[in-house]
């Protein structure tokens, strides 16, 4: 039955979106004594709990896991067989908590943050309505400001035959409760790299078409390389420099076919899109806000969007850095410039690194790419420092001359890359791609968070024999 109720309630902060950004934000500001409310139209916890991070992280790790096992001596053996993907998929199902969000919900009871269910829009400065799903109605007003923390959904390219195909996007790839026999990916980015892994060691037969050169192009080029070699060894078919052209699915079910430009054809029992994102500001009432509907938000360092002094975005909506970890940096930076804007608080500290400002996302950004190997980043590529105009130099290192690295497995190939500023003597940024590299991701991004001279790198001395000791290694060549 549909009813209606309208209803108008008053808070300092109304959040839209109650992904693990939108979280973030309420948790903070009520943390800065401020009152909230967050909209949801879907899962609290957004597409990271659900379809993203915490399932496609549950597919990896038993492949991950199984193929370093199979790297040391004594225990290979024991590992040979093939993983038992119905119980890695039951074990992605409890990681998700079968899609339902009870646990979120008691999260925000347990901090007094009213969660409205529906559709949310913007109507106009400092107002929000909420579109239930029974037909129900609330009107929300923002005393202080109104987040807008909506995320990003698939993004597909416009090709002949692909919406009748039902191709999968990165929510069928992490939540798909069989094993297709045939997988093509299309994109060499994150998603296409991370799903073509996992459905691989589940048992698919893999194909990953990529138009570029390489894969992981936003990184230093070695970790896309390192990954398709390693790829390729275990059988998926990695072909690059090819574009679609169509895709053909008869009646929508069955086999598809990918088709190439020049005329070749791939063949699949599902084909993956992993061809980017866009941000879902379509229908969240930006027009009655000055703002262009579709459009990714344009924010400053407060997170605050560009031009109003009430309206925040933050998380992926705003393209800065879009990842889970970067986007709850950003809440914790927004929720306290929005309680220290309503304090009216003459301490609001906006400069570089300073408590309000999110200047990691431009100068130490981090990510690591649970492929196999692990392919882990931050702050500046090689090429990016130049190109911002540092006067730079990169050290590289081949893992194998790291003594933990042979102990971590036998036959270990990775490697590692840091980039020094030459006029300051620190390092910009920090690449890494091998086994078990993405632990070590955090010492390099407190190296460029806290611009630590070299000079002082020095006596941070890695345990012996651990695979950090890739920091004395990559030291001692900088200092010849
Ligand atoms: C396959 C995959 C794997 C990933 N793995 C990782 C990883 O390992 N590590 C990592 O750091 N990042 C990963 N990411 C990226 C990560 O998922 C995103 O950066 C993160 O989810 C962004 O959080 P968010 O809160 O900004 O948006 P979302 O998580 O997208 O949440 C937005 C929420 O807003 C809701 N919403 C949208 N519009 C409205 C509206 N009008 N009204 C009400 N509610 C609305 C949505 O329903 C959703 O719940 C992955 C992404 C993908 C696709
Ligand atoms: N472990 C992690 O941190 C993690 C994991 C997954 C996703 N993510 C984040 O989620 C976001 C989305 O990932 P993604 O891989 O979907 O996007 P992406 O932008 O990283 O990669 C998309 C790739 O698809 C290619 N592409 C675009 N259109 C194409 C076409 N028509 N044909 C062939 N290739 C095409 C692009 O060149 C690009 O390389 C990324 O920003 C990523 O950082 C993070």
């Amino acid at each position: 039955m549909t009813r209606t109720v309208e209803d108008e309630h008053a808070y300092d902060v109304v959040v839209i979106g109650a992904g693990p950004v939108g979280e973030n934000v309420v948790d903070r500001v009520r943390a800065g004594g401020l009152t909230a409310a967050i909209v949801e139209g879907e899962l609290i916890g957004g597409e990271c709990s659900y379809w993203a991070c915490m399932p496609s992280k549950a597919l990896l790790r038993p492949a991950i896991a199984r193929s370093d096992a199979r790297k040391v001596a004594g225990l290979r053996e024991s590992v040979y067989g093939p993983l038992d993907a119905m119980e890695v998929l039951a074990h992605r199902d409890e990681v998700v908590g079968h899609w339902k969000d009870d646990g979120q919900v008691d999260w925000l009871d347990s901090i007094g943050v009213r969660a409205y269910r529906g559709h949310g829009r913007l109507h106009g400065p400092r107002r929000v309505e909420v579109a239930g799903p029974e037909g129900e109605r609330h009107v929300l007003t923002a005393r202080h400001a109104v987040a807008v923390c909506t995320g990003t959904r698939p993004l597909l390219p416009e090709l002949p035959g692909l919406p009748a195909a039902h191709p999968w996007t990165s929510r069928e790839a992490t939540s798909s409760d069989r094993v297709p026999e045939r997988l093509v990916v299309v994109g060499g980015g994150v998603v296409g790299v991370e799903m073509a892994t996992a459905w691989q060691a589940l048992g698919s037969k893999v194909t990953l078409l990529v138009r570029g050169g390489g894969l992981l192009p936003r990184m230093e080029p070695f970790l896309g390389e390192h990954v398709a070699a390693a790829l390729t060894t275990r059988g998926v078919d990695v072909r690059t420099g090819v574009a679609v052209s169509a895709v053909v699915r008869d009646g929508g079910t069955g086999p598809v076919t990918v088709v190439l430009e020049g005329g070749d054809h791939v063949e699949g029992d599902e084909v993956l899109f992993a061809t980017g994102r866009k941000p879902r500001t379509e229908d969240i009432g930006l027009e009655t806000v000055g703002l262009t509907p579709g459009s990714w938000l344009d924010v400053d360092d407060t997170l605050r969007v560009t031009g109003s002094d009430w309206l925040y975005a933050v998380g992926d909506v705003n393209h800065r850095a879009l990842m889970t970890h970067q986007g709850k940096y950003q809440a914790r930076i927004a929720g306290a410039a929005i309680a220290a804007r309503a304090r009216g608080d003459a301490s609001l500290d906006t400069g570089r690194w300073g408590a309000h400002a999110a200047t990691a996302d431009h100068a130490a950004v981090t990510q690591v790419v649970f492929s196999d190997p692990e392919a882990a980043a931050v702050g500046l590529t090689l090429a990016e420092a130049e190109r911002a105009g540092h006067r730079v130099r990169a050290v590289d290192l081949d893992m194998r001359s790291v003594a933990g690295a042979g102990l971590y497995a036998q036959g270990y190939r990775g490697h590692a890359r840091m980039v020094v500023d030459l006029d300051r003597e620190v390092v910009l940024g920090a690449a890494f791609v091998g086994p078990g590299i993405g632990e070590l991701l955090h010492s390099a991004t407190i190296a460029v968070t806290g611009e630590v001279p070299i000079a002082r790198l020095w006596h941070a001395v890695p345990a012996y024999p651990t695979l950090s000791e890739a920091w004395l290694r990559l030291l001692e060549a900088y200092r010849g």
